[in-house]
């Protein structure tokens, strides 16, 4: 990811408590409030002299200068109360999201200091909290308190500081002993280590050592035009199920009780469970009453499979596959799922299924493969999900990308086109010609292919590099079903698109093209515009006779120019 350009930086450090800024009371670490007090005083934290340069108001603090890159000015916003991390919960991180929201115009990019040990659970909901992050949000914490001698608190608050400061990272994130992970993909792992965090199916998304090393192709895109959404609505009835050799059916039963709707239940190996009947009978009283169970794996690394032993598969309607998720992501994103209002169970499974925040690894290629098997382009579409890896692959994957959807979109190749806008969700597949796959389908009135593209989301006013829209390729292929598409999707013509339309509406009605005239009708034109000579269709009919002609145009509401009221 690029580094951030600007000679200065503004971060909002929201302090929520933790042991970083603990102290001891009576033998006992304690939340302590007055953290931005003590980093005004550690030369590291503090640059004094040029706070004072740049006429820095009191509450703000300056990093000394890190050459290359930009200053790292910082506000420290103490939360009340402070709080040991285990007693937060969906209530605080929505708040830190809507402090996040508050501020965001205001700041380059934010670090949340939060106790280690429900970190990774903040990240998370963080994570679903947050959509359309276009700016670094890094939640550091440590184990040992900034007070103490040997304390991983510096290097852990510094190291956050300098990465929300000099790159562009846009994601929830956690920093820790030199690594920054992904905030959904880590787990707490360690109780005294300095590098408690494990992300175990993610790799880093940056290291910093000597030097910085961005793992640019894990790092996640903003997409430019979507503004910051912050989702407050979680559901709290959600909670997580470990299962254990011989756990009786009854326990089963009384954790699965209303009000509670979803479960992440912690399978054995790749998300097998015990085959006893009563067990499944629980599984499947609690699914026909519509509670969601997400199936994660105790193991740290690697996915739960589809072909999860039978008993499972038995009460598989409303388990769903939470492949190599951490249960704290999975717990997350389901109380993000469940929090959307108005959606239907089906479309809450359908959500959980997908890698919505980089959460989740989802299988693409094997999805995929077998319905895509029967064209060769499907069969191309497949082999192009079954790539991985770094850089290079992902700029062949994109290069690759657009061509490949015009040309589905050409095939109406329902199934390749669907799958390549699940990797280019976006929709942004134009080609070096500012075509998009509407632009093909509208030209070729290929109506089930618009209609796919337009329920999307695709850009109904998208303009090739001529100017043309959707809405006037249809028109020029005289395809009525599919203008009526666009119609309804609020495409309309532009007074660009109507310049020359009088003189186009006149040869028409020369050569007696009726489905022509329709089509410009239909899309909205004025049909009694004269042409360059100042003559209108209907009078090019008149003269040449075309009565069927005539009679289209009257039927269109055209009147004749002499039975128009005179100016
Ligand atoms: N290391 C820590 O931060 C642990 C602390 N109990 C907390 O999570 O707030």
């Amino acid at each position: 990811m690029a580094r951030a350009p600007g000679s200065e930086r503004q971060l909002l450090v929201v302090y929520t408590g933790g042991t970083l800024g603990m102290r001891s009371e009576r033998g006992v670490l304690v939340p302590s409030p007055g953290l931005a007090a003590v980093l005004r005083t550690l030369p590291t934290f503090h640059d004094a002299e040029c706070a004072r340069a740049l006429g820095l108001p009191d509450d703000t603090l300056v990093l000394p200068p890190a050459s290359p890159g930009p200053r790292v000015i910082y506000t420290v916003l103490q939360c009340q109360p402070l709080l040991d991390s285990s007693d937060m919960t969906i209530t605080e991180w929505v708040e830190i999201a809507q402090t996040i929201e508050r501020y965001y115009e205001q700041y380059h990019g934010f670090v949340v200091i939060h106790g280690t040990d429900t970190m990774a659970f903040a990240a998370s909901v963080l994570s679903f909290a947050l959509e359309n992050l276009h700016k670094p949000v890094i939640l550091t914490g440590a184990q040992v308190p900034i007070y103490a001698l040997w304390s991983d608190s510096r290097e852990n608050l510094l190291g956050a500081l300098l990465m929300a400061g000099q790159y562009v990272i846009p994601e929830v994130c956690l920093f820790i002993q030199n690594q920054l992970f992904r905030g959904n993909r880590v787990t707490k792992v360690d109780t005294r280590r300095f590098g408690a965090f494990s992300s175990p199916n993610l790799p880093p998304l940056a290291t910093m050592d000597a030097d910085v090393t961005v793992a640019q192709d894990l790092v996640r895109t903003a997409n430019g035009k979507d503004a910051l959404v912050v989702h407050s609505s979680m559901e709290r009835n959600v909670g997580i199920l470990r299962l254990y050799p011989g756990i009786p059916a009854s326990l089963v039963r009384a954790f699965l009780q209303p009000p509670l709707k979803g479960v992440v239940m912690e399978t054995f190996g790749s998300g097998n469970a015990p085959t006893k009947p009563d067990l499944l009978q629980e599984l499947q009283a609690a699914a026909e009453r519509g509670l969601i169970i997400v199936n994660c794996s105790h193991c740290l690394w690697g996915p739960v499979t589809p072909g999860y032993a039978s008993g499972l598969a038995e009460a598989g309607a409303s388990i769903v596959s939470g492949f190599d998720m951490t249960s704290e992501a999975a717990l997350a994103k389901l109380s993000f799922v469940l929090g959307q209002p108005g959606l239907s169970l089906g479309h809450r499974k359908k959500l959980l299924g997908k890698d919505l925040r980089g959460e989740m690894t989802v299988p693409v290629a094997d999805k995929h493969r077998s319905s895509l098997q029967g064209t060769v382009l499907g069969r191309s579409v497949a082999w192009l999900f079954g790539l991985s890896g770094g850089q290079e692959v992902a700029a062949l994957r994109d290069a690759m990308l657009p061509s490949l959807a015009l040309a589905a979109a050409h095939a109406s190749d329902l199934k390749a086109l669907q799958a390549l806008m699940e990797l280019d969700s976006d929709l942004c597949l134009e080609d070096c010609n500012g075509q998009t796959p509407l632009h093909v389908a509208a030209r070729r009135g290929q109506e089930g292919v618009v209609t796919m593209l337009l329920h999307r989301g695709a850009d109904v006013d998208a303009r090739d590099q001529d100017g043309l829209s959707p809405l006037l390729l249809a028109v020029r292929g005289r395809h009525q079903g599919t203008i009526g598409l666009l119609r309804m999707a609020g495409a309309c013509l532009t007074p660009q698109d109507l310049e020359d339309t009088g003189t186009e509406l006149c040869r028409l009605a020369s050569r007696a093209d009726t489905k022509g005239l329709q089509a410009w009708w239909q899309a909205g034109a004025d049909l009694e515009q004269p042409g360059y000579d100042g003559r209108s269709a209907l009078q090019v009919a008149e003269a040449a006779g075309n009565l069927e002609v005539v009679a289209l145009l009257r039927s269109l509401g055209v009147a004749s120019p002499e039975a128009l009221p005179s100016t």
